[in-house]
């Protein structure tokens, strides 16, 4: 069996999501030599146009070899020298490993927590993000954690800090106090609440706002400061105690070693579908674990992202939480999977169909099919979840 034809596609449909980052879906379909079809997923973001191309190209180093995921993927580390200095490279290289091991799964029968030893659990623990669409006054964040919890949720992540970036002042500070505070009073005191920052402050701004919030019991602070701030994130550290969650911006194993070592990470956050896939996934956790270090992988894309997040969470034991978009995709991304992970009591049960677990609507991808497009650069940036980009004092 030999890895005949990769082919990326875009999707989209007028029905767009809670985030414009993620409104659209890349899926990297490999077709082989004896007629096995595998699915996986890219990064859309800003960059729909270059993760496309970036799959055209990497495609080359993958065709016409043998399905062996560990020596597809060093091959390629080999070739294509920039891979783990370039997101869109490897984003395309893990979009396809993904496809692969859903074919080993598809050829054995067995689903990927099978061929990874099977699982450590039956159901994985899900918390809700992109629930909060609109929301700029505490009312609204509290209304909706409500509706976020009366769905069975025990855990939600929001983003309360609005237009700031680098820096916040005194009034920044009142209002992301004011929406966190309404949010915890909303959802009593044992629905987890967690602070998504979006890696966008400077060291002495996060740390005004780590001692603002942690009267509100944050589970964990994600990306308080900007991915590559390191010496900022040591400050973070010497003058703070809540944990603080990253990983989602990292693409290598070796890069992941760098945070680790550095003592910064109580919950690491990798995204499989652009640390590396499968492969470099299970690496990435096992790392963790040795530094004791719990996983909340990053899932905020796509529904072939989260079948396969679910299956490598199924059998993780470091695992905290997988995050979920789920009940806030559009419905044409549930559809894209027939709607086989639905998120109930703030649980998924883990699918045993073979490879990534559940079934991929081909009639559906044809008809969503589009050409990729450079996306507009509005106000509001992309990572935001839409309408939140304001203040209310
Ligand atoms: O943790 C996450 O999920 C990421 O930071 C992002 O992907 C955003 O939350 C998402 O884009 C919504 O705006
Ligand atoms: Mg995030």
């Amino acid at each position: 069996m030999r890895i005949q034809e990769i082919t990326p596609i875009v999707l989209s449909s007028k029905e767009k999501g809670s985030a414009t980052w993620a409104s659209l879906m890349i899926l990297v379909k490999v077709t082989t030599s004896n007629g096995l079809v595998g699915y996986g997923e890219a990064v859309p973001t800003l960059r729909v146009k270059p993760v496309f191309s970036s799959i055209q190209q990497v495609s080359k180093g993958f065709i016409g070899k043998d399905i062996s995921v560990e020596r597809n993927y060093h091959e390629w580390y080999k070739q294509d020298f920039y891979l783990t200095r370039s997101f869109e490279s490897a984003t395309a290289t893990s979009a396809i490993d993904i496809a692969l091991w859903d074919i080993l799964g598809k050829e054995l029968g067995a689903p990927i927590h099978k061929l990874l030893g099977g699982k450590f659990r039956d159901y994985v623990p899900v918390y809700a993000n992109g629930w909060y669409k609109g929301c700029v006054t505490p009312e609204d964040f509290a209304r909706e954690a409500k509706a976020v919890v009366n769905k069975g949720y025990k855990g939600l992540k929001f983003d309360p800090f609005g237009p700031y970036f680098d820096w916040i002042d005194q009034r920044g500070l009142m209002e992301a106090e004011e929406r966190v505070k309404a949010v915890r009073e909303a959802v009593g005191d044992e629905v987890e609440i967690m602070i998504e920052h979006h890696g966008r402050f400077n060291a002495n701004s996060s740390i005004e706002i780590a001692k603002r919030l942690e009267k509100y019991r944050p589970l964990f602070m994600e990306e308080p400061l900007h991915h590559e701030d390191l010496e900022g994130y040591r400050r973070y550290r010497a003058n703070t105690s809540l944990k603080v969650a990253l990983g989602e911006r990292l693409i290598s194993l070796k890069e992941t070693l760098v945070y680790l070592r550095e003592g910064i990470v109580d919950v690491l956050q990798p995204d499989l579908t652009n640390v590396g896939g499968v492969t470099i996934g299970k690496k990435v956790v096992s790392l963790a674990e040795a530094f004791d270090v719990e996983i909340a992988f990053h899932n905020a894309f796509g529904s072939i992202q989260n079948a396969v997040s679910i299956q490598l969470a199924s059998v993780v034991p470091n695992l905290l939480l997988l995050e979920n978009f789920y009940d806030w995709f559009p419905s044409w991304k549930r559809d894209v999977v027939f709607n086989e992970t639905p998120v109930e009591g703030g649980r998924v049960k883990v699918p045993d169909k073979p490879g990534i677990g559940v079934g991929v609507n081909e009639r559906l991808i044809e008809e969503l099919k589009v050409d990729p497009i450079a996306l507009d650069v509005v106000e509001e940036p992309v990572w935001v979840v839409n309408g939140t980009w304001r203040r209310f004092s």
